[in-house]
């Protein structure tokens, strides 16, 4: 595919110099949308959108263009050599510049090539590293940090935003819908502005002052049932499992709904609990979940089936395929009804559209008679409780942070356990409306826990469920070997369960969970406690996670750096602080950068280097083996991560949605709000305090996060016989020949000049 494209339209009506259009520096093309010719610069906004089927063809930046101009039909033959390259892929980003002035009227002269960063060889040159101050960046202070750092919730910033981000927008924000451009990022991506969503597809949002969040909670006070409101005339209750809460034990909403199924029974009015889960394939594409999420999704529902069997509680999965996807309220609705349930419970999920989804639920005039109830259950503190004395949501971690503290603090409950499900009488497999719920087979018609999902095949099902097993108890064993399993131990293809050499118990120093503020940053050790994907589906509430290390520690929740339990709850707040950002700054979720002006930062395009990212092949060894491991294990160490994502998006200046869809699509771990919160932060677009000029130098951080070069050996089988510290650099650090031989792709790109162009484009975003 061309790397850029110049085309110059014949203008019917010549227009005023000072109204020449600017270039347009970005096309983002979606397969299989059907959609109307476009343009809203009419209503000053700057995107245009050309159908082109199967293509759709997106347009930032526009600006000023007379709607004359805006709706001038674009020439097949200009889109037909991108057509041809997106045949096998559904998303393709292009850089392209179409103007409708001729090129010599134009203010700059547009190169149609890349910047060229062939590496020069030269010798050795000790590393240098700007970030080394950061390599803490969550705990390092920083002065401006304090609760002055906080940001207007999109309330207090409604008018500013809408002007600015109607020019500097990356995405769409406005007029006809357009399937993902970015995948995962765009949870809500029909929208006119963040409010807007499939799920909320009326302007509602438009003029209101409030985050989905918040206009959540305000309909919960008026349509949601009061703790013991028995509505409705029906016997059972409902339990509506979801993506994050995958589990029985410590679960607000099966708590909520087994108490009042006790309740029921009590007042001898039935009072059966089943519990429901929904696939929605639909939605899992439009969020971009990947195989392996999904498989590991499906392996518990299976194990939790078995499960709630024992205390005869039917588990019903079903699999919704109607269209349109946001018909899931009523679907639930209408299962309700057919239960004879008159209660329905759930818990919150923060993206937009489920956000939406639960609203329009709530305020859903004909419910069949079933009230609805909601609660916070994925975070430790539910989102929108952190805020300053004034009421804003923080922006910064340590300040938020040290709130998230002193709520915990005054608010035991919090990190209470809720109460394990009763159990239904042995009556309820007797139950005419209940009993034939307990085999899914029999149901038919959508009905049962597939092996796997079309659509979402997992390739290597066995060996993640070996590396990451669900059932038997493998999520507290997770945590058991964490808090006393011996640690500094090298387990790179030990699945997450298993036991290390010895359990040391867990007060000893030399515990994983002891040694964690110095083992975490090591990329070889089982230094850190890879409960990921258990938390970010739910398998473990992070209530437990703290409830644990509380009960190493005298009982008393330790929060900071002082320890290795310290430093370990301080990651489980860092978990909760993006389920914060997400639902204060309910745009991240639609592909925007938190911080506004880096939308406009001029990102490369070249698929090569894009791909070579994605692969593990772009010369730099730490990259590579990370990437490698996100490509075998579905999951990648915490440094890994920064420093990979980091590296695309400042060495090689790729757009970090590029790399968070990557990342959605193959991590095991796949979880909206940290997945974003990591992407935003290392590519300096997000909350991070630091500015954009910390750049990760790979050399450095090969050396002192992989010191003998193991994990780079394991994951990089090319390298596996080099010596010494030649593995962090052997391009520069082995003999020509000896390089050679090895078959390792070159660096492609040279870190001091990358790290040029990067603060050039940071500085001035918008600018070459
Ligand atoms: C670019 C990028 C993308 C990421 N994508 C995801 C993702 O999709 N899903 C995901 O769960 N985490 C994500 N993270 C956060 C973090 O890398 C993982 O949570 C961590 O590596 C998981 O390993 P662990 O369970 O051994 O972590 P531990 O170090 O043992 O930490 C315990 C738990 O704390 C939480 N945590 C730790 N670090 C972070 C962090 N930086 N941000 C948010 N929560 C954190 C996680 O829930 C983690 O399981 C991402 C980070 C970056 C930089």
């Amino acid at each position: 595919m061309p790397e850029t494209h110049c085309w110059t339209a014949p203008c019917a009506n010549a227009v005023p110099a000072s109204r020449l259009p600017k270039p347009i520096d970005r096309v983002y093309l979606a397969r299989s949308i059907h959609r109307r010719h476009g343009c809203l610069s009419c209503n000053k906004r700057d995107h245009l959108i050309f159908d082109f089927w199967p293509l759709s063809i997106h347009f930032t930046n526009v600006q000023l263009l007379s709607p004359h101009r805006a709706r001038m039909p674009l020439r097949a033959s200009f889109f037909r050599p991108l057509l041809r390259s997106v045949s096998t892929t559904n998303l393709i980003t292009a850089t392209c510049r179409i103007t409708t002035t001729p090129p010599h009227l134009l203010p700059r002269t547009y190169s149609t090539s890349p910047p060229t960063m062939a590496p020069k060889r030269r010798p050795a040159s000790p590393p240098h590293d700007e970030d080394e101050k950061a390599l803490d960046p969550k705990l390092a202070e920083h002065p401006d940090e304090d609760e002055s750092e906080t940001s207007k919730p999109p309330s207090q910033k409604r008018q500013k935003k809408s002007s600015s981000s109607s020019k500097r927008s990356a995405v769409v924000t406005g007029g006809p819908k357009v399937e993902s451009q970015y995948g995962s990022s765009a949870y809500a991506k029909s929208g006119d502005d963040w409010h807007r969503s499939d799920f909320n597809p009326s302007p509602r949002g438009r003029t209101d002052s409030k985050t989905p969040l918040q206009e959540l909670e305000a309909a919960l006070k008026t349509h949601a049932p009061s703790k013991h409101n028995d509505a409705g005339d029906g016997k059972n209750v409902v339990y509506w499992m979801r993506m994050h809460d995958l589990r029985i034990h410590d679960n607000r909403a099966l708590a909520h709904a087994s108490a009042l199924a006790q309740e029921r029974r009590k007042k001898k009015k039935g009072g059966n609990l089943i519990a429901l889960f929904v696939i929605t394939p639909a939605d899992y594409k439009a969020h971009d979940r990947g195989a392996r999420r999904i498989d590991f999704v499906l392996r518990t529902l299976a194990s939790l089936k078995k499960e709630l069997d024992k205390l005869n509680i039917p588990f019903v999965v079903y699999t919704h395929t109607d269209r349109p996807r946001t018909s899931i309220g009523e679907k639930v609705f209408s299962l309700c009804k057919q239960w004879n349930a008159s209660q329905l419970t759930a818990n919150i999920e923060y993206e937009v559209d489920e956000l939406w989804r639960d609203l329009a639920m709530l305020e859903q005039k004909d419910k069949g008679g079933v009230s609805f109830s909601l609660f916070h259950d994925c975070y430790v503190v539910p989102p929108g409780r952190v805020v300053t004395n004034d009421g804003r949501p923080y922006s910064v971690f340590s300040p938020w942070n040290r709130r998230w503290t002193d709520c915990i603090a005054k608010d035991a409950s919090l990190i209470e356990e809720s109460p394990d499900p009763e159990a239904n009488d042995a009556g309820a497999r007797k139950d005419s409306t209940v009993g034939k719920l307990f085999d899914l087979d029999k149901l038919g018609g959508g009905f049962g826990i597939p092996e796997e999902l079309e659509g979402f095949e997992c390739k290597d099902r066995e060996y993640m469920a070996k590396l990451w097993p669900v059932s038997d108890g493998a999520p507290k064993q997770v945590l058991d070997n964490f808090m006393s399993g011996k640690g500094g131990e090298t387990a790179l293809d030990r699945p997450a369960n298993e036991p290390s050499t010895k359990d040391v118990g867990g007060n000893t120093k030399e515990s994983r969970l002891a040694r964690y503020a110095e083992g975490r940053n090591l990329m070889n050790e089982n230094g850190t406690s890879r409960i990921s994907p258990y938390l970010a589906a739910g398998l473990v509430s992070p209530r437990e996670c703290l409830r644990r290390t509380r009960a190493l520690t005298k009982g008393k929740l330790q929060v900071g750096r002082d320890s290795g339990a310290a430093m370990w709850n301080t990651e489980i707040s860092f978990r909760d602080f993006y389920g914060h950002v997400l639902a204060a700054w309910p745009k991240v979720c639609m592909g925007h950068a938190f911080i506004t002006k880096y939308e406009n930062v001029k990102w490369e395009t070249s698929s090569s280097t894009l791909e070579a990212w994605k692969a593990g092949l772009t010369g730099y060894p730490i990259v590579d083996a990370a990437q490698r491991q996100c490509i075998q294990q579905g999951y990648i160490h915490n440094r890994g991560r920064m420093i990979t994502a980091m590296f695309l998006t400042k060495h090689l200046l790729h757009d970090w949605r590029e790399g968070e869809r990557f990342f959605s699509l193959n991590f095991i771990d796949q979880d909206f709000a940290s997945n974003n919160g990591g992407w935003q932060w290392s590519a300096s677009t997000g909350t991070d305090p630091q500015p954009y000029f910390r750049i990760f130098n790979p050399l450095s951080q090969s050396e002192k996060s992989d010191p003998m070069g193991e994990y780079i050996r394991h994951f990089v089988p090319e390298l596996k016989g080099v010596k010494g510290n030649a593995i962090h650099d052997p391009y520069r650090r082995l003999g020509k020949a000896e390089f050679e031989k090895l078959g390792y792709p070159k660096p492609i790109v040279e870190h001091a000049e990358a790290r040029q162009r990067a603060l050039r484009r940071y500085k001035n975003p918008g600018d070459e």
